[in-house]
C-alpha cells in the first residue's frame, strides 16, 4: 500500500510538472522554439498517455497547408453557442458574421464515436486591436491541435481529416458569391456578383411543376456516375417558354441560387463568327449554367438554306450559325466539362428551329403561364406575408377569366405597403381586363394556360426507349398559372 501511495505521488508530481513545463512552453517560449519543444514533449511524454495529438500548421515549408484552411472553415461551423469563448467576426465583403476559434479555447466534435478535441494555439499572447479597430486574427500565426483516443489513429488519418476536407469544401461552395458573366467584349466574359433573390420558394410557379423540376435538378447533380456509365456529358438542357413576365429570368436565378451555379448569360448578337463561340463556351467553369435569352430573335433561325450554303461557302464558314452552337454544345463542349445546365427561353416555341426542338437537345420544355390563384397566392405571400384576405376570392375569379402575367399580378402588389390598397388595384386591373375583353382565357387564342407540359425524356427516368421514343409529353397538372 505504502509503495503504491508512492507511485501515485511522483506520477502525480511528473504530470503536474510537465503541465508547468508545457505552460511555461506556450506561455514564453518564440514560436520556432514552441514547436521544437512540443514534439520532444510528445516523445517523452507520449508513450505515458492514453492520447495523441496531431499539429496542424498554417504552413508547411513554403505552400500553405489545405488540411490547416480546411480545419479553420469546418471549425467556423462547428462552434456551439456553449463555448465559453469563441470569436464573431463581421465579413466586409459578403456582409455576413463569422465564427472562430480563440487561443487555447477547447471545442468538441464527435465522428464516427470518436471524440474530438480541437484547439487553436496562437502565437501571438495577447489579441491586439489594429487601426480599424478589429482584433488581429490570433488563427494567422498559430496551428491547431487535434488530440484523440490513441487507438482512433487510424480513423483519424483514414476518415476524419478526409471528411474535414470535403466537408470544407461543401462550405465553402455553399458560402461563395455566385458569379453572372456576361459577354459584352465579344471575347471574353466580363463578370459581376449575382445577386438576385429569386428562389424556388418566391417563385410563382404552380406546385406540382415545381416539385417536379426541383427533382429533376436533385437528380441531375446527383447523378455524376450514372452519366459516367452511361457515356453521356453530364449536361442538362431545359427550354423555358411562354409570354414574357411569366418569370423565365427568374426561374433561371432560381435555379442559380438553388444549384449554387454560376450563370453564362450569353449574348449572340454580339457573337459574329463559330470560332468565338467556341471560344466563349470553352472558357466556362464547370457547375455553371449557359444561359441564352430569347433564342429566337438570337439567331435567323428560319434561314437554315443559308445556313447550310454557309458551310459549303469557305467565305461564310465562320459565321455564327444554329448548327454551329448547337453542334458544339453537343459535342466538343460537353466534353471540356461537367456538371452543366443549358436553358434557352423563347416567347415564342412555335417560331424556334425544328433542329433546337428535336429529341435529346433540351431535356425538359417548361412551359411558363399567366397568373393563377395559385401564383397569385405565392406573389402576395412574397410581397405582403398573407395567407389570407376577404378580397382573395374574388381575385382568384378574376385571374381563372383573364391572362395577367405574374409581372403585372406583382408590380400591382408592389404599389402599396397596404394590402388593402394593393388587392384593390389589383382587382380593378382585372376587372379592365375583362371589361374590355382583352386577354380574357378561353377564347381560342392560346390554350397553353390550360396545361402545364413537361418534356422528360424517357431514358433520364431508366426506360428503355428507341430512338424516336426519345422523348415524352407529360401534362403535369391544370390550370394554375
Ligand atoms: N413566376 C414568377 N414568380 C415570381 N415573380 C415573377 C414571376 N414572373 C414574373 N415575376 C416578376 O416580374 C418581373 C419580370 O419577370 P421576368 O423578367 O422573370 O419575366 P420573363 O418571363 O423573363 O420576361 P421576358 O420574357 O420579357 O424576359 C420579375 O422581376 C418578378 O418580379
Amino acid at each position: 500500500m505504502e509503495s503504491i501511495k508512492k507511485y501515485l505521488g511522483i506520477a502525480a508530481s511528473i504530470a503536474a510538472s510537465a503541465m508547468l513545463a508545457r505552460t511555461i512552453v506556450n506561455e514564453y517560449l518564440p514560436n520556432e522554439l514552441r514547436i521544437i519543444v512540443h514534439s520532444a514533449f510528445n516523445k517523452l511524454f507520449g508513450r505515458f498517455s492514453t492520447n495523441q495529438t496531431i499539429v496542424i500548421q498554417k504552413t508547411e515549408g513554403l505552400t500553405s497547408n489545405k488540411l490547416y484552411e480546411a480545419s479553420s472553415t469546418y471549425l467556423c461551423n462547428r462552434i456551439s453557442p456553449n463555448m465559453r469563448r469563441f470569436r464573431v467576426s463581421k465579413n466586409e465583403n459578403k456582409n455576413s458574421i463569422t465564427f472562430s476559434l480563440v487561443d487555447r479555447e477547447e471545442l468538441i466534435d464527435a465522428f464516427q464515436g470518436v471524440e474530438y478535441k480541437w484547439q487553436l494555439i496562437s502565437k501571438q499572447k495577447n489579441e491586439r486591436m489594429n487601426r480599424d479597430g478589429d482584433f488581429s486574427l490570433a488563427s494567422e500565426d498559430g496551428w491547431y491541435e487535434l488530440t484523440f483516443h490513441k487507438k482512433y489513429k487510424d480513423v483519424t488519418l483514414d476518415s476524419y481529416l478526409p471528411h474535414i476536407l470535403e466537408k470544407a469544401k461543401e462550405i465553402k461552395a455553399a458560402n461563395r458569391r455566385l458569379k453572372l458573366y456576361m459577354n459584352e467584349h465579344e471575347y471574353c466574359w466580363s463578370q459581376i456578383d449575382l445577386q438576385h433573390p429569386a428562389t424556388f420558394e418566391t417563385l410563382a410557379m404552380e406546385a406540382d411543376l415545381k416539385k417536379t423540376i426541383l427533382e429533376d435538378l436533385t437528380r441531375f447533380i446527383e447523378r455524376k456516375e450514372y452519366y459516367k456509365k452511361i457515356g453521356k456529358a453530364w449536361k442538362r438542357g431545359y427550354l423555358l417558354f411562354g409570354p414574357p413576365g411569366t418569370g423565365k429570368s427568374t426561374f433561371v436565378s432560381a435555379m442559380a441560387n438553388y444549384l449554387r451555379f454560376d450563370i453564362y448569360d450569353l449574348n449572340l448578337k454580339e457573337v459574329r463568327k463559330n470560332s468565338v463561340l467556341k471560344r466563349l463556351l470553352v472558357g466556362m467553369k464547370n457547375k455553371s449554367m449557359l444561359v441564352i435569352e430569347d433564342i429566337d430573335c438570337s439567331i435567323d433561325f428560319k434561314n437554315r438554306e443559308k445556313d447550310k450554303k454557309n458551310q459549303s461557302n469557305q467565305s461564310h464558314h465562320d459565321e455564327i450559325s444554329l448548327s454551329g452552337l448547337l453542334n458544339f454544345i453537343d459535342g466538343l463542349w460537353s466534353t471540356s466539362g461537367e456538371e452543366r445546365i443549358i436553358v434557352f427561353t423563347t416567347n415564342y416555341k412555335e417560331k424556334l428551329d425544328p433542329a433546337l426542338l428535336r429529341p435529346g437537345r433540351m431535356d425538359m420544355h417548361i412551359y411558363m403561364g399567366y397568373c393563377g390563384p395559385n401564383s397569385f397566392r405565392v406573389l402576395v405571400s412574397n410581397y405582403h406575408a398573407i395567407d389570407e384576405h376577404p378580397m382573395f376570392e374574388e381575385i382568384e375569379g378574376l385571374l381563372k377569366e383573364v391572362e395577367a402575367t405574374p409581372a403585372e399580378v406583382a408590380e400591382q402588389l408592389l404599389r402599396s405597403d397596404n394590402v388593402d390598397v394593393a388587392l384593390e388595384g389589383l382587382m380593378q386591373l382585372l376587372q379592365e381586363k375583362r371589361n374590355d375583353g382583352q386577354g380574357n382565357k378561353g377564347n381560342g387564342k392560346d390554350d397553353k394556360d390550360e396545361k402545364l407540359v413537361v418534356v422528360k425524356k424517357k431514358e433520364e427516368e431508366g426506360l428503355e426507349s428507341s430512338a424516336e421514343d426519345h422523348e415524352t409529353e407529360v401534362v403535369i397538372g391544370a390550370v394554375n398559372c
